[in-house]
């Protein structure tokens, strides 16, 4: 399935909607850092997303140390953001 790229527009949209995200890589990701109690929350937290991951076949990147997860999305197949990142991101939301 082709994957396509937001256009600019379609990305400021999404930006108003996902609040506590940010735009990264000239607009071409989307990133958010949380913050747990402890590392154990954190790995839960990675591994609710890691199976979000697996079922969505569309895989964050992200970077953890102790009780802090860095998340960026974005779609490698599309060269940029789409609504794979927009969608991934408001599933994790509610994860926390
Ligand atoms: C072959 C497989 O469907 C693709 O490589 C998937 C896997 N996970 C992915 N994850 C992300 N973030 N972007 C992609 O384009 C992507 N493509």
């Amino acid at each position: 399935m082709s994957v396509e790229e937001l256009s600019q527009e379609e990305r400021d949209t999404w930006m108003r909607a996902l609040k506590q995200w940010s735009l990264a890589r000239e607009g071409k990701a989307i990133e958010r850092t949380f913050e747990f109690a402890d590392f154990r929350e954190a790995w839960g937290f990675m591994s609710q997303v890691a199976l979000m991951a697996e079922k969505r076949d569309h895989h964050p990147e992200w970077f953890n140390v102790y009780n802090k997860v860095e998340i960026t999305l974005t779609t490698h197949d599309a060269g940029g953001l789409s609504l794979r990142d927009v969608n991934m991101a408001k599933a994790i939301d509610k994860l926390v």
